[in-house]
């Protein structure tokens, strides 16, 4: 049982691009908030302005965040999945690429607001990114399924404001069962978070067509 609906809007291309563009100034607006030396008056003043903005898109809102029609992959019309979606402001947003043997690869750079230990990555992003990863890759198997088991091993701390390379592959497929494993890794080549994960198929989702 969710408070958020399963049914959810398709958007259309223009609104696509146009959401992905908000969700990118408020992205800036996230950093800018964790980095300003705007002092107090300035900030309360610009919390004024924003939330006037936020009123402005809650006049119109939907109960739950909308998809787009996919393209070769399903997993793809998650617009707003908080990794990979571009909608969505709280993801960096990472682009995930699946290779035709299953590899899932993508590169990217985390700044200030995922910051966990100072300078370094939250590792509970790292997780995160890695969770994503690896669901892919076991969903590229054909047979997607939801997080049964992830660990992690923070080898070395991930660090911010640099290029990283998150790559996962699925090892092993056990009926709704699939095993995968992935690593994050810093521009000098080395591993800083290794992982590994069970993704299972949902009994009450084998008949349906998801
Ligand atoms: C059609 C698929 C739908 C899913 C769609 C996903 C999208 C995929 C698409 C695109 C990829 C994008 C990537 C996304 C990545 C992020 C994913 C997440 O963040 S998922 C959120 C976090 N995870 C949860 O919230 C799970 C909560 N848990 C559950 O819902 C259930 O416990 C579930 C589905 C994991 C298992 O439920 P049961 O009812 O289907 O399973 P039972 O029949 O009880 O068990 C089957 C076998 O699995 C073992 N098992 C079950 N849960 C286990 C666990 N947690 N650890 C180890 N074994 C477990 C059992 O012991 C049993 O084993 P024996 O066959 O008897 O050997």
């Amino acid at each position: 049982m969710s408070a958020i609906p399963m049914e959810r809007p398709v958007l259309g291309d223009d609104e696509a691009a146009a959401l992905t563009g908000l969700a990118a100034r408020v992205r800036e607006l996230a950093e800018a908030t964790v980095l300003t030396g705007a002092g107090a008056a300035e900030a309360a003043a610009v919390a004024d302005e924003i939330a006037a903005l936020t009123a402005r898109l809650t006049a119109e809102r939907r109960g739950a965040p909308p998809f787009v029609t996919p393209g070769e992959r399903r997993m793809d019309r998650q617009i707003a999945n908080p990794v990979s979606g571009p909608l969505n402001p709280f993801a960096p947003p990472i682009g995930l690429d699946v290779t035709s043997d299953g590899v899932v690869r993508g590169e990217f750079t985390l700044g200030a607001v995922y910051e966990g230990p100072p300078s370094y990555v939250h590792g509970g992003v790292s997780a995160m990114v890695l969770d994503q990863a690896l669901g892919m890759a076991a969903a590229a198997t054909g047979t997607p399924g939801m997080t049964a088991t992830l660990e992690t091993r923070y080898r070395r701390p991930t660090p911010l404001g640099v290029p990283l390379k998150v790559e996962a592959k699925a090892s092993r497929v056990e009926g709704r069962k699939v095993y995968a494993s992935g690593t994050i890794s810093a521009p000098d080549g080395r591993v800083t978070v290794e992982a590994t994960a069970m993704f299972i198929m949902p009994q009450r989702f084998v008949t349906s067509e998801y």
